[in-house]
């Protein structure tokens, strides 16, 4: 369910009525997605997203992401691009909530994930962070490793419900993996730039066998680049059965490489990254799966499966568990 708030007709043709997008025909609330509220707009100029920001998204942070949108359009990455009213102006309010239209972007997102998707997501993946050089403004990860122990702390008291002894383990795994981050404790830092932060299958459509867009820039940031190779990994290259497939670790990790090149050092980081980002994605569903009321208005997702992603990183020793 991702339609949180109502947008009544009369208030929609009012909004619509600052831009010059061509007449509306017709509305429909978008059932996906679990941040926002998405509504598909057709009118006589063309179909648009309309986004009406909720709550988990910090309105400071819309100027950012809606730039990052526009100017990585306009640098080769084919992404939503806002689309500013007769004003100049693309960020607006509708119903009370920030609200932006951007371009509406073809294809489907893969519901069964095959090797064959990977190797075009590693490149895509790759052309968004060289598009991304340019873009100067910097937004910190409010999700990055500095924010995993407050994270820790908010599930304490229930995390062991949903399975026992999990809270030790997530102690034990936060031990190992901030000393161990690159940038910390005497470890040299990485290539950073902007970076998408949540790039899993339903934010990549595809058509023909190639990628025709990447969405949902709600938590894009500026970080270290392999940081986002890492969670793609997590998010792509297991199979429905829990199991690593290293056949769309070593197709992804090429696509990558195809458009730019990983240093030794990059490589090298992949495993304590792979392990961040399997406890960055494992504490945010934790904290939404028990903090989350009955009845609430947000999709929770199972925690557990990051919990198997994360001891398969752990294990790692070296780039050749990932196809290196
Ligand atoms: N630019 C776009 N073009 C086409 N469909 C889109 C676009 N943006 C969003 N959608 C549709 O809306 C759904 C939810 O979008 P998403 O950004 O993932 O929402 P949320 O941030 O709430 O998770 C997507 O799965 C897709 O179906
Ligand atoms: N990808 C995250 C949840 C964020 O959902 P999105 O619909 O905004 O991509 C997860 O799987 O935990």
């Amino acid at each position: 369910m991702a339609v949180y708030t109502d947008v009544s007709d009369g208030a929609l043709r009012a909004f619509l009525s600052e831009y010059q997008i061509g007449d509306l025909t017709a509305f429909r609330g978008i059932a996906e997605g679990v941040e926002n509220s998405n509504f598909v707009l057709r009118t006589t100029g063309g179909d648009f997203i309309l986004t009406l920001y909720e709550r988990r998204v910090d309105p400071d942070d819309l100027p950012w992401f809606l730039g990052l949108m526009g100017y990585l359009s306009d640098h080769g990455l084919s992404c939503p691009r806002p689309v500013p009213a007769r004003d100049g102006a693309a960020l607006r309010t509708l119903a009370g909530r920030p609200a932006a239209v951007t371009t509406f972007l073809s294809g489907v997102w893969p519901r069964q994930v095959l090797p064959a998707h990977c190797a075009p997501v590693g490149a895509a993946l790759a052309t968004l962070h060289a598009a991304g050089q340019g873009y100067d403004a910097v937004r910190p990860n409010a999700l990055g490793p500095a924010a995993w122990p407050a994270l820790v702390a908010a599930c304490r008291a229930d995390g062991d419900s949903v399975q026992p002894g999990l809270m030790a383990e997530l102690d034990a795994a936060l031990a190992e993996i901030l000393p161990a981050w690159p940038g910390q404790g005497g470890h040299a830092d990485l290539p950073r730039g902007q970076i998408h932060a949540d790039l899993f299958p339903d934010n990549v459509f595809f058509l023909d066998g190639a990628v025709s867009g990447i969405i949902d820039f709600y938590f894009a940031c500026t970080d270290i680049l392999a940081y986002d190779i890492a969670i793609c990994l997590n998010a792509w290259c297991f199979d429905a059965d829990g199991s690593f497939d290293v056949a769309k670790s070593r197709a992804l990790i090429a696509g990558y490489e195809s458009v730019r090149p990983l240093s030794e050092a990059e490589r090298r980081a992949l495993p304590v990254l792979a392990s961040g980002g399997a406890l960055r994605f494992l504490l945010t569903r934790l904290y939404d799966w028990v903090n989350t009321p009955p009845g609430a208005m947000v999709t929770r997702k199972d925690p557990l499966d990051y919990l198997r992603r994360l001891r398969f990183h752990r294990a790692v020793r070296d780039g050749g568990a990932y196809g290196l």
